[in-house]
């Protein structure tokens, strides 16, 4: 489409709609609005209303609050401030627009069918209006619907996948920040009423169950450049030959950034690059590994394009078939972490009070409940959704396909993970299991994953829900009976 903001007067201002992209650092859509030279209105809205976005857990409620205070106080700081509004983007956007006479909207990309319906419909209604909307790439290090197979398919293995990725080069460097940005100030008296943040109410209250949240995270883009430094500095160099273990603080806790987009994935694929020396295998080896991560991030946000129904519906369709258990009092004993297996209860416990839990931890805890357990992994996901600071569209729904077997590349069927020997595997001295579960902080190393061995008997810690031999069994013939 011709641009359409020459045809307006050079006082027209932008609007920069802020989504999932809450940062000044690297952040397209903010960029190019400080470049066109014109004052510029940063606006957020929360939209509870539009037909299939589904609404934000308790935890990334949580987040999201923290996330738009850092990021008005950063916009005050380079002159300008965000407008928070509540109700129907498609509605907002375009009437705010033609109330300002703005020559352009921008905004970065998302990925869900639901966002991209909303998006499609602002658009429209802008052209409509002949104010122009330009978007950008903001979150993903490439764009998944330009990678495809020779014949014009979607990959379906994450390695084809990786591949075709490194093909296309490395990812554009990051753009700095803006120094100053042009407010535009009010919008006028018919303009819809801004709120305060306070309005939205995303922070808990009666009761306030936030605080082990607030005392491991903080949210919003300082946050995330401090969290990258943090990692890079002391954890960077031992990534690939630590990050299985719980107990260690290796891997670089920097999912709920990047799930708000506090920071951008191209930022800290160049600052690993940065990191590593050419000439130490090891550095690389960690360099690989990590990059390695985010291409998973990207690949499931691939599977999403691809496959809009990612949360809702098995990829593979033999899996509809599949005889789940309905159990509500072992998936509430998993949901509270007493199934009496220590890894699986201390990562469950973790969750609850930090809203995040380790990878090899999600793992075995997703595989306890769609294997041992034998129930749907729709029911964990959802739990992990209300949960999670990081709880992701993308991530979080093909993470799960992928442990319950039903998606692409997924486990095999087979691999049901032993909660017993993972734990005495990934946690051997069982530091992680106590720091979670203080009923077992006085049992001997050796014990801590079986403590329904311990002579000296364990006190208030359950026993186990389900025999791990029969449940594998059980499992093993309803996976095979799949065909
Ligand atoms: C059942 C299950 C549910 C999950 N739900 C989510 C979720 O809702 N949100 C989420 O961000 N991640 C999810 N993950 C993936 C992964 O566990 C987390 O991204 C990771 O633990 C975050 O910790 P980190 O930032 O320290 O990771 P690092 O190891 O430091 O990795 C760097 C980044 O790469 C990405 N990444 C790492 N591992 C994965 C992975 N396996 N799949 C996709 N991206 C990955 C994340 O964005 C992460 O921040 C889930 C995994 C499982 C098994």
């Amino acid at each position: 489409m011709a641009s359409s903001a020459n045809l307006h007067p050079a006082e027209a201002p932008v609007i920069v709609w802020f989504r999932d992209d809450l940062r000044l650092c690297d952040n397209p859509a903010l960029t190019a609005a400080a470049q066109s030279g014109r004052k510029i209105r940063c606006v957020f809205v929360y939209d509870e209303e539009s037909d299939g976005l589904r609404p934000l857990g308790a935890a990334a409620k949580w987040w999201l609050h923290g996330a738009l205070e850092n990021l008005d106080k950063d916009l005050r700081q380079r002159g300008t401030r965000l407008s928070i509004y509540r109700g129907r983007a498609s509605e907002l956007i375009p009437r705010l627009a033609t109330l300002c006479r703005a020559a352009i909207v921008y905004w970065n990309d998302r990925y869900g069918e639901a966002e991209r319906r909303v998006d499609s419909a602002v658009q429209l209604l802008l052209e409509q209006r002949r104010i122009d909307a330009l978007t950008f790439n903001g979150s993903l290090l490439y764009d998944p619907a330009a990678i495809k197979t020779k014949s014009g398919e979607p990959f379906r293995t994450f390695s084809a996948f990786w591949r075709a990725v490194y093909q296309a080069g490395d990812p554009a460097q990051p753009q700095a920040a803006p120094v100053a940005l042009q407010d535009f100030g009010d919008w006028g008296d018919n303009s819809p009423r801004a709120v305060e943040l306070s309005e939205l109410c995303l922070e808990p209250r009666g009761p306030d169950w936030s605080g082990g949240l607030r005392s491991n995270w903080k949210p919003g883009e300082t946050g995330a450049q401090m969290q990258l430094k943090q990692f890079l500095d002391n954890h960077f160099d031992t990534y690939a030959e630590c990050r299985d273990f719980p107990d260690r603080q290796t891997t670089s806790h920097l999912s709920p950034y990047l799930r708000f987009g506090n920071i951008s994935p191209r930022q800290i694929w160049h600052a690993a690059e940065s990191k590593n020396s050419e000439s130490d295998v090891k550095s690389y080896r960690n360099l690989e590994k990590f990059q390695s991560e985010l291409g998973w991030r990207e690949f499931s946000y691939y599977l999403l394009y691809h496959n809009p129904t990612l949360a809702a519906r098995n990829l593979q369709s033999k899996f509809d078939r599949m005889p789940w258990r309905e159990d509500p009092i072992s998936l509430r004993a998993w949901q509270i972490g007493k199934t009496g297996y220590p890894l699986v209860d201390a990562g469950m416990r973790q969750l609850w009070t930090t809203g995040w839990m380790h990878n090899r931890v999600r793992m075995v805890v997703a595989s306890f409940l769609v294997k041992h357990l034998l129930i749907d992994w729709r029911q964990g996901e959802a739990w992990f959704w209300d949960t999670l600071v990081d709880a992701d569209q993308a991530n979080n729904a093909a993470s799960w396909q992928w442990v319950a077997g039903s998606g692409a590349d997924a486990a095999p069927y087979f691999r049901i993970f032993n909660p017993t020997l993972q734990g005495e595997k990934f946690d051997c001295g069982g530091h992680y299991a106590k720091a979670w579960l203080p009923e077992l902080s006085g049992l001997p190393p050796q014990d801590v994953h079986r403590p329904w061995q311990a002579s000296s008997g364990v006190e208030g810690y359950p026993t186990r829900i389900v025999d791990h031999d029969f449940a594998r069994r059980r499992a093993l013939d309803a996976f095979e009976a799949l065909g």
